[in-house]
């Protein structure tokens, strides 16, 4: 089954009293447009071939400046009419073409759906010609008259109606052709039309983040959460590698925890391949040269070192730039000794120096099938990354 996006974009927010240059769909929420966020979830669906957006024409610089990053995902735009209903008829006969078996009409004014949602209401589609994300109403309702409440309306049975609405794509285009044959019908969603045209609508459960910024207390409301949840500054990622050779000895040390063994690792250290490769990695996020940069082998003074003190080196010289370590990720390639019983030991002698939680620290382990080097048991190596966010 072939599904397609219309995402419509040619409303003016005239609720959200924008700047009028910039609707809101192409208002920054969280350091991204409105429109960029929209796209990514369908971008990133994998049930999602085709995706198509409707502008407003006053728009297309600032539509090619939103979605630049979205180009080879996304046909070319097309143009929208003065109601919404309008623009997503004009957006449904641009994709006839196309010929999609469903299509999902979402409203690019909804940032926050996400694939979950979007996967439901597909799903839905299996059985049914149309489904409707929706949401119980949870307060009390009101009617008003000039300022007064002039009573109270029962709630039970009403839902709040969101997008993505997804069709029977000829049924839809069908309903909506229909519709535009009388200029007085007015519909605010496209579930509207398909009641009004006979199509059987199911519903689903919509989601609580996927509400419609409407007006500029919403669009605030939404920046202002996304800064919070979103960390602050610049996230690097920094990639390390080490090999050392193993000689005549009865134990080695990788990250930070010693292992009795038939061979031990030559070096100038204690030659912890590990803890040398996470230490290059965290370096690699601060563009800090590399370990044999800040402890030189000919150096007299690093002679059996244990390596902690270059990774706590390492971690220190983040900290001094106000860094904060995030994550930090080691691989150990040898054919011997077994990591898998260590592997906790290890995250754990890792937490311990940097600072960090457990959960922060991920030691895994692969041999080389007997291949190479490594598979002769001449040498073990390491690869590690870290993710480090600096401010
Ligand atoms: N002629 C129109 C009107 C609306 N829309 C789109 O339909 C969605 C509905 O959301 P809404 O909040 O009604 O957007 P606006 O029409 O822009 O808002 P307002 O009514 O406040 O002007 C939005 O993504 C909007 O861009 C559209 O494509 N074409
Ligand atoms: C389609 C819609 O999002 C469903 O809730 C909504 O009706 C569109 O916005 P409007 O404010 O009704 O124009």
């Amino acid at each position: 089954m072939t599904v397609a996006a219309l995402i419509v974009a040619a409303g003016r927010g005239a609720r959200a009293s924008t700047d009028a240059s910039q609707p809101k769909q192409y208002c920054e929420i969280g350091g991204a447009p409105m429109l960029a966020r929209t796209l990514s979830v369908f971008a990133a669906h994998p049930g999602v071939q085709d995706i198509l957006v409707v502008i407003h024409p006053d728009d297309v610089a600032l539509y090619d400046a939103a979605t630049a990053s979205f180009a080879s995902d996304i046909l070319p735009a097309v143009l929208g009419g003065a109601r919404r209903q309008d623009s997503v008829r004009l957006g449904l006969e641009a994709l006839a073409d196309k010929a999609p078996a469903k299509v999902l009409i979402h409203d690019a004014a909804r940032p926050f759906a996400d694939e979950a949602l979007v996967s439901r209401v597909i799903d839905a589609l299996e059985a049914s010609p149309g489904a409707l994300p929706c949401l119980p109403v949870t307060d009390t309702l009101k009617r008003e008259d000039s300022g007064r409440v002039a009573g109270t309306v029962p709630r039970e049975g009403l839902l709040r109606a969101q997008t993505p609405q997804g069709f029977n794509f000829e049924a839809i285009l069908t309903a909506h052709r229909a519709a535009a044959r009388d200029s007085t019908l007015e519909f605010t969603d496209d579930t509207s039309v398909a009641e009004w045209f006979g199509i059987n609508v199911a519903i689903v459960e919509g989601s609580e983040h996927n509400r419609k910024l409407t007006t500029a207390e919403d669009l605030m409301i939404a920046d202002q959460l996304m800064r919070q949840s979103a960390p602050a500054g610049t996230m690097r990622v920094g990639s390390g590698y080490d090999v050392h050779r193993l000689g005549p000895g009865d134990a080695v040390t990788l990250c930070g925890v010693v292992i009795p063994h038939t061979r031990t690792l030559l070096g100038h250290s204690d030659a912890d391949v590990g803890l040398h490769a996470l230490t290059d990695a965290l370096l690699g996020t601060i563009a800090d040269g590399d370990i044999g940069a800040h402890f030189p082998p000919t150096d007299a003074r690093w002679r059996g070192a244990s390596s902690d003190m270059f990774l706590k080196d390492a971690g220190e010289r983040i900290a001094a730039l106000g860094g904060t370590i995030v994550h930090a990720d080691v691989t150990l390639i040898c054919e011997t000794p077994k990591i898998g019983p260590h592997r906790d030991a290890m995250r754990g002698a890792i937490a311990d120096i940097l600072g960090l939680s457990l959960g922060q620290v991920s030691v895994k382990a692969t041999t080389n099938e007997q291949l190479g080097f490594i598979g002769r048991e001449e040498g073990i190596a390491a690869m590690a990354t870290a993710t480090v966010m600096l401010p």
